[in-house]
């Protein structure tokens, strides 16, 4: 049984103080304990909220990270700084770095070995355009950027690394993807990983699907065979709102 993830992507929202403030009113609200919750938070909201979170259960994320150490890369954070605040996880890959900050299939290869060896649990990203999925190419894009991805990691690795499927057209526009049509698109990363690994990595990765995922919605995804969970945008930045995603992806559902 795969274990359900739910992350939260706050992307650029939330100074410290607003950070701690969700932080502290959502460990008033009683969150199962069969579910992964993960908040990936800017950077400096972090050192405060992996310290607000000790005992919760609640996992804490970066949302980039290089893949060098250290050095001369102005702006830029590593995972050994991560690693010494006690972040958890690492958001490789999203769309909006592809997109802006010339983030590449490759950069993703070492960013997510990088995370690994640092003892992260990355949640790599992937996921074609409009214009992509319109030609009928999203299959051929994500086995792609799933293969780019994961090249020379070992199975231990790779078992403990979360591919979050995000069509990049779903990504808040509100227009999510059909659970069906989701569920096509991870079956295939699965089957890919399986191609690229064996079939038991493939049983134990788990796959979220985001864009557009909302309280109203999450229940559709979750019940898809090759759906393990989802990362959030919008609805993952209000603690009732992230709650009742929470809630929803428990086997106890969300009554
Ligand atoms: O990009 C996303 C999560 O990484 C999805 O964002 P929305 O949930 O706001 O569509």
């Amino acid at each position: 049984m795969r274990k359900p993830v739910i992350a939260g992507n706050w992307k650029m929202h939330k100074t410290v103080s607003n950070a701690l403030g969700f932080v502290k009113e959502l460990k008033e609200i009683q969150l199962p304990s069969d579910v992964e919750t993960v908040l990936c938070a800017p950077f400096l909201a972090l050192p405060a909220m992996v310290e607000e979170t000790r005992e919760t259960g609640i996992g804490i994320g970066a949302q980039n990270a290089h893949y060098e150490e250290q050095g001369a890369f102005t702006g830029e954070i590593s995972m050994p700084m991560l690693q010494e605040v006690g972040v958890s996880y690492v958001i490789i890959g999203h769309s909006e770095r592809r997109t802006y900050y010339n983030e590449t299939d490759e950069s993703v290869n070492k960013k997510t070995k990088a995370a690994h060896a640092h003892g992260f649990t990355p949640i790599v990203c992937v996921g074609e355009v409009l214009e992509e999925r319109e030609k009928g190419q999203t299959g051929e894009v994500v086995t792609s950027q799933v293969k780019a991805a994961f090249q020379g990691l070992s199975s231990q690795e790779m078992k403990k690394t979360i591919i979050a499927y995000e069509p990049v057209w779903a990504i808040g526009t509100g227009k999510a993807s059909t659970a069906q049509d989701a569920e096509e698109v991870c079956s295939l990363i699965r089957k890919t990983v399986a191609g690229l690994f064996d079939q038991s990595v493939a049983d134990e990765v788990r796959i979220q699907y985001g864009g557009s995922v909302k309280p109203e919605n999450i229940a559709s995804f979750m019940e898809q065979p090759d759906i393990d969970g989802a990362l959030v945008g919008g609805a993952s930045l209000k603690p009732d709102s992230f709650a009742a995603l929470v809630k929803a992806a428990s086997a106890g559902g969300n009554s």
